[in-house]
């Protein structure tokens, strides 16, 4: 585990979703640390206002692990519809079990996609290809944009009684969090399916435990969850239900993804150090009012 007071001797650092860069950390590292750059999209991990408060520059590589993140999403998919991990499973196990694991296809099932951002929308690109229908949900994207990946732009309300399956594809904020509840699973068809490769607390997770006891709920995928790795009791009865597939946060975890984000982030460090004409653009800093002080 990397020590707080190491930081004293840093100039940068950078940091996948694991790395917590505290208020502590950050104040250990005042008077060196100078930028922190997320190889990754979210920076729920870097204390943004403690970094801003001591001129720390923090900045995120947006687009790098999308492709890889939305594939994962629709495997996850996948595996919801034909129940490949249990039965892969059982075969390791010496079974041959053909009855137990028949699935269902995914031709003709309507797809929710909440959030129509880069991994939303290239996620509704390709799960069309297979014969879905895509409606999503988006408070910025236009109704034009979504139609362009192939999207039905609607409303929520419009959305829970019409999806077979649900993807969640924002940010954790206030507005999304527990955005799938006990009452929106109650406006869902019986047998909904809901997936979550996004952050954890969007989905919650006790009201879905709760709709797969009922059969509200027919399969769930996690690859996020509210406290990474899992403690509480709820996320630990949800990873070991039968119907849930659960990965370990692993949207990014592709050689490609993490090539593309180290690059990303290495070319962002060269821009904000102004040492090549090549690379102007620090389009992923997250604090502007850090980079003013260096200006
Ligand atoms: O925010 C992200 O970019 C993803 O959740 C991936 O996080 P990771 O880089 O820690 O895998």
């Amino acid at each position: 585990m990397l020590h707080i007071n190491l930081f004293r001797n840093f100039d940068a650092a950078i940091v996948r979703s694991d790395t917590k860069i505290t208020a502590e950390v950050l104040a250990a590292g005042a008077g060196s640390l100078k930028v922190v750059g997320r190889a990754g999209a979210g920076v729920d991990n870097i204390d943004v206002a403690a970094a801003t408060k001591h001129n720390v520059v923090v900045l995120n590589t947006p687009g790098g692990n999308s492709i890889s993140a939305c594939e994962l999403t629709c495997i996850l998919i996948g595996a919801l519809a034909r129940p490949v991990v249990p039965a892969g499973q059982s075969m390791k196990e010496g079974r041959w079990d053909r009855k137990l694991y028949s699935g269902s296809e995914l031709y003709g099932k309507t797809l929710a996609v909440l959030g129509l951002g880069r991994i939303g929308r290239e996620v509704g690109i390709r799960m069309k290809t297979w014969g879905m229908r895509i409606i999503g949900y988006d408070p910025i994207t236009t109704e034009a944009e979504a139609k362009a990946a192939g999207i039905e732009k609607m409303t929520l309300e419009q959305i829970w009684p019409l999806a077979d399956y649900i993807t969640v594809h924002t940010p954790l904020i206030p507005a999304t969090k527990n955005l799938i509840n006990a009452s929106t699973l109650a406006k869902c068809r019986k047998g909904v399916k809901v997936i979550n490769v996004a952050r954890g607390g969007i989905i919650d997770e006790q009201a879905v435990l709760d709709a797969l006891e009922s059969g509200q709920c027919a399969g769930a995928a996690f690859d996020v969850f509210p406290e990474e790795p899992p403690k509480s009791a709820v996320t630990k009865a949800l990873v070991a239900h039968p119907k849930v597939v659960a990965t370990p946060h692993l949207g990014a975890s592709t050689g490609e993804a993490q090539v593309r984000v180290a690059v990303e982030v290495a070319e962002q460090f060269i821009a904000l150090n102004g040492s090549s004409p090549k690379y102007t653009s620090t389009a992923g800093v997250i604090n502007k009012e850090a980079l003013a002080h260096y200006q």
